[in-house]
C-alpha cells in the first residue's frame, strides 16, 4: 500500500477514472462496472476496480481541490504504474452558452494555484490535456448528441472566490468553466509522461446562478461516465 492508498501493488489498473466525489467513485463502479472490488477506504476516499467490455479499469476518488488530488494522482503514478487518467468532475460554467448539465472537455487549464509557480521557479508551465484522449471523448460525445464544449477552464483553489472579477477577465481570454483540479492533474501526468483529460459535468453557472442539487451532483452524471468509459476503452 502507498501512504494514502490501500491497494496491493497490481490491484489498480493502467487507466483510471478519477472523480473529486468518493461516492461518485462508487456509484460508477458499482453502476459500470463488471466485478467491482473497493482496493482502499482510507479516509473514506474510495477506490475501486472492475472490467468494463473486458478491460481493467480503476476509478478512485481524489477529493477536492488541487493538493487533494495530487496526493492521490502522486500515489497512482509513481507506485501503482497509472498510464491513464480522467478526471470525471463537475464544474461552474462561467459563459453564458455553456448551460447545467452541458459537458466542458478542458482542453487546457490555466490556475490561481501557486504550485507551479514554485515548480518552475518563474517559467509559465501550460497545463494540456492529452490530444489522443480528448479527441476519443469529443468524437463519442459527437456521435452521441450530447451537448459538449471544448475548451479553456479554471482550477481554482478557491471555490468561494475573494475577487470573483478575476474570474471575469479570464472569461475575457476565453476560459469557458471552473473546477478545482484539472492543472494539477495535467502537470503531474506530464512529469510522469502518463496520459490525462479532465471531462465535466456543469452542476451550477456562475454567470445565471442556477445549480444542481447534491444528491445529483453526486450521482447523476451518467453521459460523463458512460462517454469516458466508452473512450478509454474503445
Ligand atoms: O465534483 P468534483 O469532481 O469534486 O469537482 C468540483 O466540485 C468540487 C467543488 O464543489 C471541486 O472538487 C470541483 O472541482
Ligand atoms: O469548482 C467548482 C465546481 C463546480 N462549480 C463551481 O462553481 N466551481
Amino acid at each position: 500500500m502507498s501512504t494514502h492508498i490501500a491497494a496491493e501493488p497490481g490491484q489498480i489498473a493502467e487507466t483510471v477514472l478519477l472523480p473529486g466525489d468518493p461516492l461518485r467513485a462508487e456509484w460508477i463502479a458499482t453502476t459500470y462496472l463488471e466485478n467491482p472490488v473497493c482496493y482502499t477506504k482510507i479516509r473514506n476516499m474510495l477506490g475501486y476496480t472492475g472490467t468494463y467490455r473486458g478491460q481493467r479499469i480503476s476509478v478512485q476518488g481524489t477529493g477536492m481541490g488541487q493538493p487533494s488530488l495530487s496526493i492521490y494522482v502522486h500515489e497512482l503514478l509513481a507506485e501503482y504504474g497509472a498510464r491513464t487518467l480522467v478526471r470525471v468532475g463537475s464544474c461552474g460554467a462561467m459563459v453564458e452558452s455553456v448551460g447545467i448539465r452541458d459537458l466542458v472537455i478542458g482542453l487546457s487549464a490555466c490556475t490561481d494555484s501557486s504550485a507551479n509557480l514554485l515548480r518552475f521557479q518563474g517559467l509559465d508551465f501550460a497545463p494540456v490535456a492529452d490530444f489522443s484522449l480528448a479527441r476519443a471523448f469529443v468524437e463519442r460525445a459527437e456521435s452521441a448528441g450530447v451537448r459538449h464544449h471544448v475548451g479553456q477552464i479554471f482550477s481554482t483553489d478557491a471555490f468561494y472566490m475573494d475577487r470573483p472579477e478575476l474570474r471575469d477577465q479570464l472569461t475575457e481570454y476565453g476560459v469557458i468553466a471552473a473546477e478545482m483540479e484539472a492543472a494539477a492533474l495535467y502537470t503531474l501526468a506530464a512529469k510522469f509522461g502518463a496520459r490525462a483529460l479532465a471531462v465535466c459535468t456543469v452542476s451550477d453557472s456562475l454567470v445565471t446562478g442556477e445549480h444542481l442539487p447534491a444528491e445529483e451532483r453526486e450521482r447523476s452524471f451518467a453521459a460523463m461516465a458512460e462517454l469516458t468509459l466508452d473512450a478509454v476503452t474503445g
